[in-house]
C-alpha cells in the first residue's frame, strides 16, 4: 500500500483519471492533494473524490513525497520555475507532460540531484484499466523508481522506457492511442445506425465488442493477426469489410497518424524546452 503523500500539480482530465484510479484501489483519499486554479474543476475532484484541493501552492507541498505535475506541456516550465523555491527536496517528480525532456525540467528547477520521472500514462487509468511508460534520469534512486511504479501500477500496466527518446512513440501509441480507439467506436456506431440499429443498440453493441477483442487479444496465445483471420471466413461478410478497410489504405492512415503524433511530441519538447527568459 502506497503510504506517501501526492500532491497533484493540475486537476484537468489526465490527474481526473489518475486520481479515479487510485481512490478506486483503496488510496485513501487523505493522501491525495490537487493543486488546481479552475473552481469548478477544482470543486467536482472534491466532491467525486473526497480529495484535498488548492487554488495555488500551499504549504501541503512541504510534506509531499511526490509531485506529479500535470499541466499542459505549455505551462510546465512556468509551473515549475514557480516552485522552485518552495519545492521539498525530499519529492520525486513525476511529470506526465508530452514531449518535455528530463534535462529541462531538472534545469528549469534548478535544485542539484532532482530526481525526475516521466511518466506517460493514458485516460483508462481512471478504470484502473491505463497503460503507463516511465523514464527515471540518473538522479532517481532505486527506491524512487520502485515509487513511481507502484504509484502508475494502481491503475495499470507500466513499462519502462531506458532511452528517453521513445517516449515520444509512447505518447503516439498509448498516450493518445484511447482516441483513436474511441475515433473506431464513433464511426461504427454511426455505421451502425445508418443500417437502422436503434443508437443504445449500436453503442452496446459496438463498445461490447472492441472490449471483447481486447479482452480477447491479452489472454490470448495467438496475435492479433491470427486472431482477426479466425473471424474471417472465407467468402463471408468480415472478408468483404477487411477489403474495404484495407483497400481505403486502414494500415498508411494509422501509420500516418501515429508518426505524426510522435512528430508532434518531439516538436513540443524541442519548442518548448528552450528557456523562456534566454
Ligand atoms: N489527456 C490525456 O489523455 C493525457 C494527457 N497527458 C498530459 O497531461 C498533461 C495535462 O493534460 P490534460 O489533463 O489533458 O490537460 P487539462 O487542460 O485538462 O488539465 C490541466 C489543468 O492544469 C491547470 N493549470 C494550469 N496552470 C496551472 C498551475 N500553475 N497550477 C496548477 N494547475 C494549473 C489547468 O487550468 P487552465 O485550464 O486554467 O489552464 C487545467 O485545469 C499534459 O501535459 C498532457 O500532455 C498525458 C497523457 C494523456
Ligand atoms: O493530446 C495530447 O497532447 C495529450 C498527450 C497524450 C494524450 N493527450
Amino acid at each position: 500500500m502506497i503510504q506517501d503523500k501526492i500532491v497533484f500539480i493540475g486537476g484537468g482530465n489526465m490527474a481526473r483519471s489518475l486520481i479515479g484510479g487510485l481512490i478506486a484501489d483503496k488510496m485513501p483519499a487523505e493522501q491525495i492533494h490537487v493543486i488546481e486554479p479552475q473552481t469548478e474543476t477544482r470543486q467536482r475532484l472534491a466532491a467525486d473524490f473526497g480529495i484535498t484541493v488548492y487554488n495555488a501552492a500551499d504549504t501541503v507541498l512541504e510534506e509531499a513525497t511526490v509531485i506529479i505535475l500535470a499541466v499542459k506541456p505549455q505551462m510546465l516550465q512556468q509551473v515549475i520555475k514557480s516552485l522552485s523555491p518552495v519545492w521539498p527536496p525530499q519529492a520525486l517528480m513525476i511529470s506526465i507532460a508530452a514531449g518535455i525532456h528530463t534535462d529541462d525540467m531538472a534545469r528549469w528547477l534548478n535544485h542539484a540531484g532532482t530526481a525526475i520521472v516521466r511518466a506517460m500514462p493514458n485516460t483508462p487509468a481512471l478504470v484502473q484499466a491505463g497503460a503507463t511508460a516511465l523514464f527515471a534520469n540518473t538522479q532517481t534512486s532505486t527506491a524512487q523508481r520502485q515509487l513511481a511504479e507502484s504509484v502508475m501500477r494502481a491503475v495499470g500496466l507500466v513499462i519502462w522506457v531506458e532511452n528517453e527518446q521513445q517516449m515520444d512513440a509512447v505518447t503516439a501509441i498509448s498516450g493518445s492511442g484511447p482516441a483513436y480507439f474511441f475515433l473506431v467506436m464513433e464511426a461504427m456506431q454511426a455505421a451502425a445506425m445508418e443500417l437502422g440499429l436503434p443508437e443504445e443498440t449500436a453503442r452496446l453493441l459496438c463498445l461490447e465488442t472492441a472490449f471483447g477483442a481486447a479482452k480477447m487479444a491479452l489472454e490470448s496465445k495467438h496475435s492479433a493477426a491470427t486472431l482477426r483471420h479466425q473471424v474471417t471466413s472465407p467468402g463471408g461478410t468480415t472478408e468483404r469489410a477487411i477489403h474495404e478497410l484495407e483497400d481505403g489504405g486502414l494500415h498508411g492512415l494509422f501509420e500516418n497518424a501515429i508518426v505524426a503524433a510522435a512528430l508532434r511530441a518531439r516538436e513540443l519538447g524541442h519548442q518548448l524546452g528552450q528557456d523562456n527568459d534566454t
